[in-house]
C-alpha cells in the first residue's frame, strides 16, 4: 500500500475459485432536494427555469464508500450493520438499480433482488401473484405450471388463503409467498433484503434449507437481515459494513461476534 488515503480499496482475486460477483472500490451518493424551494415537479421546475432562479437546495447522502469484495460461486454472504449503515444500498447496487457514483460492481449473470417490497400486487390473489411473478421471472407459461404446486406447498399459507387478495394476507404470509416464488427458480445472484423477517421459527428453518439449495446451484447468495440467528443458520461469510464502509468480511461466527461485541446487539 502506498498509504495514500485516496487511494482505492484494491479488490483482490482467489483465483482457485470462480468470481461471481466483484464490487470495486464502490461509491453510491443519494442527491435529496430540499423542499424550500416547493415540490420538484415539472411545472415549478420550469418555473424557476424561466425566472433564473436556482436549483432548490440539494443534499447528498453518500451510503457507500469506497467498498470493495468479492463473491464467489456457492458463497452465501449475510450483510449486516446498524440502521442505515448501506446494507440495503449495497444490495441495490448489485441488482443493478443504483448507478454507481465511482468505482463499479461486476456480476456474472443476471441478480434478482427479493426485498420487503417485491413486487407483488396487493389486489391480486396469491394464485395471480404466483403467475405474474414466474412469468416476470423468465419462466415459460409451462413452467409455471410445473412449479405451481411446489410454490404453494412452500409458502404453506393456510387453506384457502392463495385464493384470496394478497391484502388479506400478513406480512408474514406475504413474505412467505414472496420468498417461495423467488425460489422456485435458480438465480445466478439472488440478494435478498428482509424478506424473511416476518417468517416464523420454522419457516426461517425452511427458508435456510432452500437457501442451502439454491446456493449449490446458483451463483452466490446475499441475504441482509437484523436477527442475526437468521445470518447464521443462513450464511458461511458476513459482510460488515458501518457509514458505508467495510469494516470486517470473514466466516459468519468471528464476523458476528466482532459484530456483537462491538455494537452490543
Ligand atoms: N432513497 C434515498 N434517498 C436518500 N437517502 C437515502 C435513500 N435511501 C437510503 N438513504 C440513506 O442512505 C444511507 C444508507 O441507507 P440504507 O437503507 O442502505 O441502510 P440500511 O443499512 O439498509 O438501513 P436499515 O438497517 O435501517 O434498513 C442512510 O443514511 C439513508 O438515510
Amino acid at each position: 500500500m502506498s498509504g495514500d488515503s485516496t487511494a482505492p480499496s484494491a479488490v483482490t482475486l482467489d483465483p482457485s475459485r470462480e468470481p461471481i460477483v466483484v464490487v470495486d472500490d464502490l461509491y453510491i451518493t443519494y442527491r435529496v432536494y430540499g423542499g424550500s424551494a416547493g415540490k420538484g415537479n415539472a411545472v415549478t421546475a420550469l418555473g424557476r427555469v424561466v425566472r433564473g432562479k436556482k436549483r432548490p437546495s440539494m443534499k447528498e447522502v453518500r451510503a457507500i464508500q469506497g467498498l470493495s469484495f468479492v463473491a464467489y460461486r456457492g458463497d452465501a454472504i449475510g450483510v449486516i450493520g446498524t440502521n442505515g449503515s448501506g446494507k440495503s444500498t449495497l444490495l441495490k447496487a448489485i441488482a443493478g438499480l443504483l448507478p454507481p457514483e465511482r468505482g463499479g460492481v461486476y456480476t456474472n449473470g443476471q441478480p434478482s433482488l427479493l426485498g420487503v417490497n417485491a413486487a407483488l400486487m396487493n389486489d391480486l390473489t396469491g394464485e395471480r401473484n404466483i403467475v405474474l411473478g414466474c412469468l416476470a421471472m423468465g419462466m415459460t407459461p409451462e413452467q409455471v405450471k410445473q412449479k405451481y404446486d411446489e410454490i404453494v406447498k412452500f409458502a404453506g399459507l393456510k387453506e384457502g388463503f392463495i385464493q384470496l387478495p394478497m391484502r388479506a394476507y400478513s406480512s408474514g404470509m406475504g413474505s412467505r409467498l414472496r420468498f417461495a416464488i423467488a425460489a422456485s427458480k435458480s438465480h445466478d445472484v439472488l440478494l435478498i433484503d428482509e424478506a424473511l423477517a416476518t417468517g416464523d421459527a420454522k419457516f426461517r428453518r425452511k427458508s435456510a434449507k432452500k437457501i442451502d439449495e439454491l446456493r449449490g446451484e446458483a451463483g452466490a447468495v446475499f441475504l441482509v437481515a437484523h436477527q442475526l440467528d437468521s445470518i447464521k443458520e443462513m450464511c458461511n461469510r458476513v459482510l460488515w459494513i458501518d457509514e458505508g464502509t467495510l469494516v470486517m468480511d470473514g466466516d459468519t461466527d468471528t464476523v458476528v461476534d466482532a459484530y456483537t461485541e462491538a455494537t452490543g446487539k
